[in-house]
């Protein structure tokens, strides 16, 4: 490929079906296209309508749609992960498989200089015959890849990966905080599971970053500097970091009904739950969780979709719960603006799971920041927030992983109560990172990735 400047520079961009990661992958188009790059970016046809107010420059990103196929053992009509439970997450990966001749279709027809994906391992098969160049690209901490998901594990379909194995890091792993611990090992099991047709998660995730011409991770070296060099290490391939990436603008305004409800209270009281897009609760957990938020006393606004075992949020409340939190507590099983409802100032602490989105999004918002991971990745990013940052409380676990209403109330408590030492503490701490990780930080980062993303294709 001929050497690009920024305005004749074209990437296409390929990730994972959820809006965990296509959401990151936009930010990151915005921030190119910002600088006068052409993006195109494929996607399930079904999602080109829930990312379209996110596409900041739309004369520079074009969005083109794929169909997602049918397949046995995907419900009719399940485009994203968002639409499944996270189970059926394999059947989900051998449909984005099956995409493959749409995707050499515009792959040849477009001719970009880089691709830019995730999780599709096939996406260098396609770009190298052509002279294009690929970046795999992970939106999860540098930390979940480099504790299992490399070539220093070692781990194959005939010895799946144990749950002894997973509480020892791999050979090498340089951090003795952001580890797994004992009974966390299997979260992680589901690694050595299909995950696409003949492939396991972590055969998949391993060749998807073997193939590529360089690993680049959304996260910063004032972070994961180590962990960034061990996965470098590991795979004998540049690392090349995009920084947090989130969005400094928006082009939509909160929905006036969440506007008008949250300004009724002071600023700062009011505490936000939400759990990402793909997590589901059972119900007693689901219950659980909310007589925890009315224990508290303060006002509070989920978003949680209903749980397994209900068709709405509606059957699923606690009995009597809505008389008892009326006007200070909103239970809603939809979609809500995460970043918007963060930003508002009656917000005053997140309670979540600790999605990569949702920690980015939470260290940049002025809250505090209350976590109960649910999966693999989320609970490393609570290692880093919670031990190395310092700047969230994570909740108590029962042994059997339960979480009670009483340890709700009590990490919540923590960093509400005017004067708790650890909610003070946490403040601190958040601020110091909210001040290091400003624009200005950020473009920097974004100004690097572009030069190293110009000089791969030179
Ligand atoms: O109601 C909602 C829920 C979520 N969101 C947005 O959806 C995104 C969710 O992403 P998260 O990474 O937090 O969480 P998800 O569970 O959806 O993602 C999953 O895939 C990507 C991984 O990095 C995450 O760790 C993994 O949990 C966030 O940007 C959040 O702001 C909303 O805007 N509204
Ligand atoms: O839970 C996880 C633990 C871990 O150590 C690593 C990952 O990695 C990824 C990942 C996915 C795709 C990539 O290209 C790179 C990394 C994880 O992603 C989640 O996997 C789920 C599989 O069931 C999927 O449902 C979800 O949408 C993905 O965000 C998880 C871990």
């Amino acid at each position: 490929m001929a050497k690009a400047n920024s305005s004749d520079f074209h990437v296409l961009m390929f990730s994972w079906f959820a809006i965990g990661h296509m959401t990151p992958f936009l930010h990151l188009a915005n921030k190119l296209a910002e600088k006068g790059h052409r993006i195109t970016f494929v996607l399930p046809r079904k999602a080109v309508s829930q990312l379209e107010h996110l596409n900041l420059y739309p004369d520079f990103i074009s969005f083109h749609p794929v169909t997602v196929p049918s397949v046995t053992g995907l419900p009719p009509g399940a485009e994203t992960a968002s639409d499944i439970p996270i189970f059926l997450s394999h059947f989900l990966s051998i449909a984005m498989d099956r995409t493959r001749d749409q995707v050499e279709n515009v792959i040849s027809s477009v001719k970009p200089n880089l691709v830019l994906y995730d999780t599709a391992h096939w996406i260098p098969e396609i770009a190298k015959p052509l002279g294009i160049k690929t970046v795999c690209y992970n939106v999860v901490c540098a930390a979940a890849i480099a504790i299992v998901l490399v070539p220093a594990r070692n781990a194959t379909r005939e010895r799946p990966i144990t749950a002894a194995e997973l509480a020892v890091p791999p050979p090498g792993y340089p951090s003795s905080s952001v580890v797994l611990r004992s009974h966390e090992g299997q979260s992680l099991l589901f690694v050595t599971n299909p995950f696409g047709e003949g492939l396991t998660f972590y055969e998949r995730i391993t060749k998807a970053m073997k193939n590529c011409d360089a690993i680049s991770m959304r996260t910063c070296h004032e972070i994961e500097a180590k962990l960034c060099d061990y996965i470098g290490s590991q795979y004998e391939k540049p690392v090349l970091l995009t920084g947090p990436v989130l969005p400094e603008e928006s082009k939509s305004v909160l929905d006036e009904r969440w506007g008008r409800w949250l300004a009724g209270f002071e600023p700062g009281s009011v505490v936000y739950c939400a759990f990402g897009s793909q997590f589901i609760f059972e119900k007693p957990q689901f219950q659980e969780l909310l007589l925890g938020f009315e224990l508290t006393g303060l006002p509070f606004f989920v978003a949680l979709k209903p749980p397994l075992e209900a068709a709405t949020i509606e059957e699923a409340l606690p009995e009597g719960f809505e008389e008892r939190v009326k006007g200070r507590g909103v239970v809603w099983g939809g979609w809500v603006q995460q970043p918007l409802v963060l930003a508002h100032p009656s917000v005053g602490c997140f309670v979540s799971h600790c999605g990569f989105g949702s920690m980015w999004e939470s260290l940049m918002s002025d809250c505090q920041i209350v976590l109960f991971p649910q999966l693999g990745d989320q609970i490393l990013n609570t290692r880093l927030m919670a031990d190395e940052l310092k700047v969230a409380v994570e909740v108590k676990r029962e042994e059997n992983g339960w979480l009670s209403k009483e340890n709700l109330r009590e990490a919540i408590k923590s960093v509400m109560d005017k004067d708790s030492e650890v909610g003070k503490l946490a403040k601190e701490n958040h601020k110091k990172w909210r001040d290091t990780i400003n624009p200005e930080f950020t473009n920097d980062y974004i100004d690097k990735f572009i030069q190293r993303m110009h000089e791969l294709v030179e």
